[in-house]
């Protein structure tokens, strides 16, 4: 009994599907398993305005193997000088599902992003009006100590932000610390977090196992053990503020294993691979479809997906690469064998 898992089709609230032929190469894992995904929109040339999400999408569509039922849900990417108009007609339309905050130069294709939370009132209170969700990578850019990033952001920026704008739904994405997982579960229904499969399975000791590791460099970067914990408790909870985000984030593999290597973990081959197991490990595989299919729809207000599918308990090897746009990429897990295979 507890070998099979049938659940609702899930979803991935937090995904980068990047373009071009990387687009091509990894669109087809994550339709393999999630019936929608919200894609993030940090392209090179980042997504801000309606007709550049929607030409986005067409091309996610057109990537997409024969047969497959994907819905890309598109972001816009918050800079400075956004037009709230742009981000409410694009809302209104059905284009826009939410607006993504990267502090700029917070992560990768984050420099046009927001130097000052100041410049983009009008569209936080636009946002907050219309009911559409800002997604936040919840980072400080000063020289504070990388490890202690997301804590000082959610002190300086975030506890400010949800007071002046107390009915605006907030997403903190990839949540790493035990004080974002604390934060958002003693906030209000409005407020919720996206947790990754690499956040609930390594601690930063992952990042200088034996070397450098730079396949388990991601942002925000990994944590001490005790934040792993608290995280992978929030995930298992069962409480409806905590919903699955991959974060899958492609780098061609010699852009990581370099002097400055990318910042972005690949998972989307075996993600739910992965989030089931913890589940499982953590005796808690009753709460793994709501977590997967159900807080995220619910948080968003949208329809849960009809149809299922099965999970095995069953081996499944990893690959240590993965062929992708001429390049090869290296997936989470590499060279593991995983105890749950999907059908
Ligand atoms: N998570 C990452 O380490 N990288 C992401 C950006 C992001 O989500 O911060 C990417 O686009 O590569
Ligand atoms: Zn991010
Ligand atoms: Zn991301």
């Amino acid at each position: 009994m507890s070998d099979i898992l049938k659940i609702r089709r899930p979803d991935d609230w937090h995904l980068h599907l990047r373009d071009g032929a990387m687009l091509e190469a990894v669109v087809g894992y994550t339709a393999r398993q999630f019936a929608r995904a919200i894609v993030m929109p940090n392209l090179a040339d980042p997504v801000t305005t309606v007709s550049a999400a929607i030409a986005y999408r067409d091309r996610i569509l057109l990537a997409l193997p024969e047969g497959r039922d994907f819905m890309p849900l598109m972001t816009a990417y918050l800079t400075d000088t956004i037009d709230p108009e742009e981000l409410a007609r694009g809302h209104a339309r059905g284009v826009f599902t939410a607006a993504k905050l990267y502090p700029a130069n917070a992560t990768t294709n984050s420099d046009k992003g927001v130097t000052d939370i100041a410049h983009i009132h009008g569209a936080l209170e636009r946002m907050q009006a219309i009911g559409m969700p800002l997604l936040i990578h919840g980072e400080v850019t000063d020289d504070t100590d990388i490890f202690d990033r997301e804590a000082v952001f959610i002190e300086r920026t975030l506890e400010p932000l949800v007071r002046d704008f107390p009915a605006l739904k907030i997403v903190l994405e990839h949540i790493t610390t035990a004080e974002a997982a604390q934060f958002i579960a003693g906030a209000g229904p409005n407020l919720a977090a996206t947790i990754t499969p690499h956040h609930i399975h390594i601690n930063r000791n992952a990042i200088f196992e034996r070397g450098i590791r730079p396949h388990a460099y991601c942002l925000p970067v990994a944590k001490r053990e005790h934040h792993r914990l608290a995280v992978r408790k929030a995930a298992v909870s069962g409480s409806p503020k905590f919903f699955l985000g991959t974060d899958s984030a492609p780098h061609a593999r010699e852009t990581k294993e370099a002097s400055c290597g990318c910042a972005g973990i690949f998972n989307a081959p075996f993600a739910l691979e992965s989030y089931v197991a913890a589940f499982d490990e953590d005796g808690a595989l009753d709460r793994f479809e709501a977590f997967a299919s159900e807080h995220g729809p619910r948080f968003y207000g949208l329809p849960l997906n009809e149809a299922t599918l099965t999970l095995r308990r069953e081996p499944v090897d990893v690959p240590e690469r993965l062929s992708a746009a001429g390049a090869d990429i290296v997936p989470f897990h590499a060279g593991e064998t995983l105890g749950w295979r999907l059908d």
